[in-house]
């Protein structure tokens, strides 16, 4: 009725003045969260989403309406206070109070957007509260919520696409991502005990070195290489990483990034808490012959034989493919550029660590080394227990020596250990077979051997053969030219006596 008959100025002017004589009696102070401002009208505020995950936590117990959400990347329905519900919250000794409300527009015009709705959230304190409201409450609230947002959100996995010309126009990132499901975890990653603890300790403190990191003033990150040969899990630990810590995965394709600044680009397009990994980093690049490279071209010159000619175009073509150098890793690692964001590991993997540059893997920007090596007894009882369920059993002793003396894979012994029937007697039948594989593998193992051995040998009698002969060329051509010195000497000689006795006859003339 007052706002029927009360012109629209009139209005603006009342309020005014009674929330100023309201103050005056009114000891509280209230803050509005609104969940669309001005500034991000399509974007949902962060602010009022990390208070509403706050909430969510004290909400659901308190408040005795709830709303049920489904929000985007989240793994559940997400739980908060209804509209014009209001819960109290302590912090601190003091109480501060939240209200979840909305404004309904007040004219009825049908929108483009949909729901014009606005809702907020209004924080409600006492006036002498308001310093620990501002100076920590709030941030409490921030950090509480965005902490409960990334327990909550579904991980992602992303993968660099290579730059078709329309994904660069209209895409928005320059990572391309799914739902990171990735089942590993550290209890079935079958290494030995301590060895996982170490690791999983490092990740942890890792995670909860933020104040460390600043007070060293290093920014916050860790790399790690793993090495090992095929089959022995290095990706595994990757995924068991990932979820241990609920951090995102980025899988750098580096072959598919076009050069440096690319790659500049790609990591300013990371989020924190991710986990940035480069597999087989050998093969990624020709990062180690990168300087070796340019010199032969130099020495080749200007390429005018045909030979050297094909080189280079072969060169140039492999170059078209990615023009990312050492340096332009390096920087990517440790650069001016990776300091932005913080809390993220990269992982590189390989099978041939003494092919890296020491410069790309020394402590520093690689931290962490880890070998992960072929299957010992240890890491055969883990993929035992979850494969087979099997704890011990009669054969183990057996499978525990021969593994001693074998080398096989934890991927070999795994697809042994896989039931390949559901009859009651699998499990002996999968440890028989693993049986069977490793003396396999045992005696291919000797065959190798005794052929290196062999070819070892072959060599070796080829080196001496082949310095034998030499060493007779060498005699011989000495031999050669002291015999033409020889000749030489003498015929000189006999000038002399020539001349000497043309002499004698002059002067007795
Ligand atoms: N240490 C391990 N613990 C548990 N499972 C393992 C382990 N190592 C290998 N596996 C099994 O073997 C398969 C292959 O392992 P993974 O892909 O991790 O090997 P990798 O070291 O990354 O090999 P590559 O060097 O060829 O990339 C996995 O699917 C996993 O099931
Ligand atoms: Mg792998």
């Amino acid at each position: 009725m007052f706002k029927q008959y009360c012109p629209y100025e009139m209005e603006g002017h009342l309020k005014k003045y009674t929330q100023k004589l309201v103050s005056l009696v009114y000891p509280y102070i209230e803050v509005t969260f609104h969940e669309f401002t001005s500034e991000s009208f399509y974007e949902r505020s962060k602010a009022y989403g990390a208070i509403q995950r706050y909430l969510t936590t004290n909400s659901t117990i308190r408040a005795k309406r709830l709303k049920a959400d489904m929000v985007r990347d989240s793994k559940s329905l997400v739980l908060s206070m209804d509209d014009h519900e209001e819960i109290a919250d302590e912090f601190k000794g003091i109480k501060v109070w939240w209200a979840s409300n909305k404004n309904i527009p007040r004219t009825q015009v049908i929108s483009f957007y949909g729901d014009e709705e606005k809702r907020f959230y209004k924080l409600k304190f006492h006036r002498r509260d308001r310093e620990i409201v501002f100076g920590s409450y709030l941030n409490h609230v921030m950090d509480e919520g965005k902490a409960i947002e990334v327990k909550s959100r579904k991980r992602k996995l992303y993968t660099n696409n290579r730059n078709e010309q329309w994904a660069g126009r209209y895409q928005r990132t320059m990572w391309s991502s799914v739902v990171f499901e990735h089942p590993a975890t550290f209890d079935t990653l079958a290494m030995e005990e301590k060895k996982k603890k170490e690791i999983m300790n490092d990740l942890i403190t890792f995670t909860k070195s933020k104040d460390y990191y600043k007070k060293i003033g290093k920014s916050w990150k860790r790399g790690y290489l793993l090495f090992g040969p095929p089959g022995t899990g290095k990706s595994t630990m990757i995924g068991a990483m990932a979820n241990l810590l609920e951090y995102d995965v980025y899988d750098l394709e580096l072959t598919a990034v076009k050069d440096n600044i690319e790659l500049r680009k790609l990591l300013i397009d990371t989020s924190n808490k991710s986990i940035i990994v480069i597999e087989d980093i050998d093969c990624s690049l020709d990062l180690t012959g990168q300087r070796k490279k340019k010199e032969e071209k130099d020495v080749e010159g200007d390429g005018k034989d045909p030979l050297s000619k094909k080189k280079k175009e072969d060169e140039e073509k492999s170059n078209e493919s990615s023009k990312v150098t050492l340096s332009g890793l390096l920087n990517f690692i440790d650069g001016l550029w990776s300091a932005c964001g913080g809390e993220r590991i990269i992982v590189f993997t390989t099978n041939y660590v003494e092919k890296l540059d020491p410069v790309l893997i020394r402590r520093g920007r690689m931290d962490k080394h880890i070998e992960l090596s072929y299957c010992c007894f240890e890491a055969f009882k883990v993929l035992a227990r979850n494969y087979l369920d099997l704890e011990s059993h009669d054969l183990f002793e057996t499978i525990g020596k021969l593994l001693e003396e074998t080398k096989i894979s934890p991927a070999d012994v795994a697809e042994n250990l896989m039931p390949k029937s559901d009859d009651e007697d699998a499990v002996d039948a999968c440890l028989a077979n693993l049986i069977k594989a490793i003396e396999k593998a045992k005696e291919e193992a000797k065959v190798k051997a005794e052929e290196e051995e062999k070819e070892k040998e072959r060599a070796k009698a080829e080196e001496e053969k082949k310095a034998k002969a030499e060493k007779e060329e060498k005699q011989k051509a000495e031999k050669e030219e002291k015999d033409k010195e020889k000749e030489q000497k003498s015929e000189e000689e006999v000038k002399e006596k020539k001349t000497a006795g043309e002499e004698v006859k002059e002067n007795g003339g």
